[in-house]
């Protein structure tokens, strides 16, 4: 199969539990819970993304013919060393072309694979680290993994549905849109009412990483 892929950058892993690791991140393009379309936000069944997946037209993104081209690009974006590689692998939804072959390709090059999934297709076995983002009104069918990691405040969810899926651990991440100022304050508390929940602040953002 092929891959079309709309960015691979080397930046540190700004969100969740592994929050400060040297990764690659590669972002494959297109989502199945948007178009992508500014036009389209406001109907979209998620309609706070805060990412451009559209196209394969960033830095090191572009048509990979096959798994084994995609894992170069990966390792060559590493850069030297072989020592604890790490890629992210995210979007748009990774889980619409995230196969075998490729999880076979990055293992081979000695990477562990992070995957950030919205979690309404299930999730390829082979995956070291699995973080599913439930979005509000969404059928989630992958419901174990290694972070759950809700973005908030989203109308319509309850945290406490999710507190018996099987994870490891709880992340409640504040929104970024125009009321961040409130999303955060009211992240902090609803971690201070649950503290099953941890807050996972977008350090990327903070310290201006891609
Ligand atoms: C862009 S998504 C791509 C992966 C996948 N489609 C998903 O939604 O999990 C990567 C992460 O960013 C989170 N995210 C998206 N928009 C956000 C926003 N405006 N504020 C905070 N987190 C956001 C998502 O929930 C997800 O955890
Ligand atoms: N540095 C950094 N960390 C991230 N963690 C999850 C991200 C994502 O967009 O999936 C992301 C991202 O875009 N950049
Ligand atoms: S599911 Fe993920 S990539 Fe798709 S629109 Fe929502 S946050 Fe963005
Ligand atoms: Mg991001």
């Amino acid at each position: 199969m092929s891959y079309a892929v709309k960015e691979c950058f080397l930046t540190l892993q700004g969100e969740g539990v592994q929050t400060g690791r040297r990764a690659v991140f590669l972002r494959f393009a297109g989502c199945n819970l948007w178009t992508g379309r500014e036009q389209d936000r406001d109907t979209a069944q998620c309609n706070f993304c805060d990412t451009d997946f559209v196209g394969t037209d960033v830095e090191g993104g572009g048509k990979f013919a096959d798994a084994p081209t995609l894992a170069q690009q990966v390792e060559r974006t590493w850069g030297p060393g072989t020592e604890d590689r790490l890629v992210v692998i995210t979007g748009g939804e990774p889980m619409l072309q995230l196969d075998p072959p490729l999880v076979e390709a990055l293992h081979a090059r000695g990477f562990r694979i992070a995957v950030e999934s919205n979690g309404t297709i299930s999730a390829v076995a082979g995956i070291d680290w699995l973080c599913i983002s439930p979005k509000a009104g969404t059928d989630v069918v992958q419901r174990r993994g290694n972070e759950l990691k809700l973005v908030w405040p989203q109308m319509g969810i309850d945290p406490a549905e999710f507190e018996c899926w099987d994870f490891s651990n709880f992340l409640i991440q504040p929104m970024d849109c125009e009321e961040r100022e409130w999303a955060l304050q009211d992240s902090i508390r609803l971690v201070m009412e649950r503290p099953l929940w941890r807050l996972s602040l977008q350090a990327h953002k903070v310290i201006g990483l891609p």
